[in-house]
């Protein structure tokens, strides 16, 4: 029956829920659920009413709980469990590190050793995929079948979900036009629309580049502050505008803009990342402090977009090692790396000195 939501439809209303503060129940192999909401939208009201139903826990990344000296003994994910007078401002404080320097102690934590974590893996999963802090709260759900019918919740059966967890969703183009530059008037924009209810990325072409030749080609992570604010922290806007002039310049190229704003965290975990970095954090430890690792992105979505547009091999306009390695792996050719680097300033200096001491960037 097509009227009745497929398990990619399930996954984007249950990351609209998450993002709400509504809870998702979630269902493993064994037919066990967990009822889970995320613990940024999490309510004093919904964590009362989460305690009438068992001993809740708290599902943090093992980057998170490096920071808090939490035992992760699921390796890439810790179970915390909730002491008995914890309160709202105590789950918080355990999933967001802006308030860690003002009470390092939390602690210390218990954390879960037996039992299974996989539907808490999936919980984490989710809430990353919301653009929200990578933390759930969880609590067992004995007749788990029953209670999401009773309440209009949304059910994930876990292994439906898994192999579409690891794998992007296909990207459709759903419009194009043309769009006049100042770096070129012969320009054309391609919007391209995943199935699975995720960010669309875009395709900004230069000329009628030839299929058959290596292009002049981009990769471009979103980001709001630099390349619409003109913030010095980084490098995104001058990169953005030099891209885009040398491809004028050469009459043909194609810069992608991936929706994958902050290292694919969003702009209110990236602001986050900002606030623990003007307390002496670098970018990388900054995202690691929130639980995120160093970068969150999935560069095959630009292969994905290169090959629908009919390339086969680029002269990739990058610093980055890792953007190479993806192109090469999904089967685009990368002929040459153009290096780009442009818009170096006294604020960004340290910024740029890690990216090339921890992520591999060329200078
Ligand atoms: N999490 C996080 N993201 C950041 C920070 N500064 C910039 N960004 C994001 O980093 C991304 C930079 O993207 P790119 O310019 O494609 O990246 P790159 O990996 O440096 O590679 P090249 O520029 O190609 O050398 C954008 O999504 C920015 O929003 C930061 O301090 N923290
Ligand atoms: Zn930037």
């Amino acid at each position: 029956m097509s009227l009745i939501p497929d398990i990619t439809e399930l996954l984007a209303r249950a990351r609209a829920d998450l993002r709400m503060g509504v809870p998702v129940v979630l269902r493993d192999e064994d037919g066990d659920c967990t009822l889970a909401l995320a613990a940024e939208t999490l309510t004093a009201e919904r964590l009362a009413d989460m305690r009438q139903l068992g001993d809740p826990v708290i599902a943090i990344t093992g980057r998170r709980a490096e920071t808090l000296k939490a035992r992760a003994y699921d390796g890439d994910l810790a179970r915390v469990s909730l002491p008995a007078g914890a309160d709202l401002r105590w789950v918080q404080a355990v999933a967001d590190p802006s308030d860690d320097l003002n009470t390092p102690m939390k602690g210390p934590l218990t954390t879960l050793r037996q039992g299974k974590a996989g539907l808490h893996r999936l919980a984490i999963n989710l809430t990353k995929s919301a653009r929200l802090l990578p933390a759930a709260v969880l609590v067992s759900l004995p007749e788990g079948r029953d209670f999401a019918a009773a309440h209009a919740l949304t059910t994930i059966d876990h292994a439906s979900a898994a192999p579409h967890l690891s794998e992007r969703s296909p990207l459709h183009v759903v419009s194009a036009a043309r769009l006049p530059m100042e770096v070129s008037e012969a320009g054309r924009l391609h919007v391209f629309r995943p199935e699975d209810g995720g960010e669309e990325h875009y395709a900004v072409e230069i000329g009628r580049p030839d299929r058959d030749k290596p292009v002049l080609a981009r990769l471009h992570s979103a980001c709001f502050t630099g390349d619409l604010m003109g913030s010095l922290k980084c490098d995104c806007g001058p990169q953005l505008r030099g891209a885009l002039a040398q491809m004028g310049a050469e009459g043909a190229g194609v810069l992608l803009y991936l929706n994958q704003e902050g290292r694919g965290i969003g702009l209110a975990n990236k602001m986050r990342a900002y606030f623990l970095q003007d307390q002496g954090f670098d970018t990388v430890e900054a995202n690691h402090r929130l639980g995120f690792e160093d970068d969150e992105r999935d560069f095959r979505l630009g292969s994905d977009i290169l090959k629908s547009l009919g390339f086969k091999s680029v002269r990739l306009l990058t610093n980055n090692p890792a953007k190479i390695a993806m192109m090469e792996r999904t089967g685009i050719a990368v002929t040459e790396r153009v290096p780009l680097k442009v818009g170096e300033t006294a604020h960004n200096r340290g910024y740029l000195a890690t990216k090339a001491a921890k992520s591999g960037h060329m200078l």
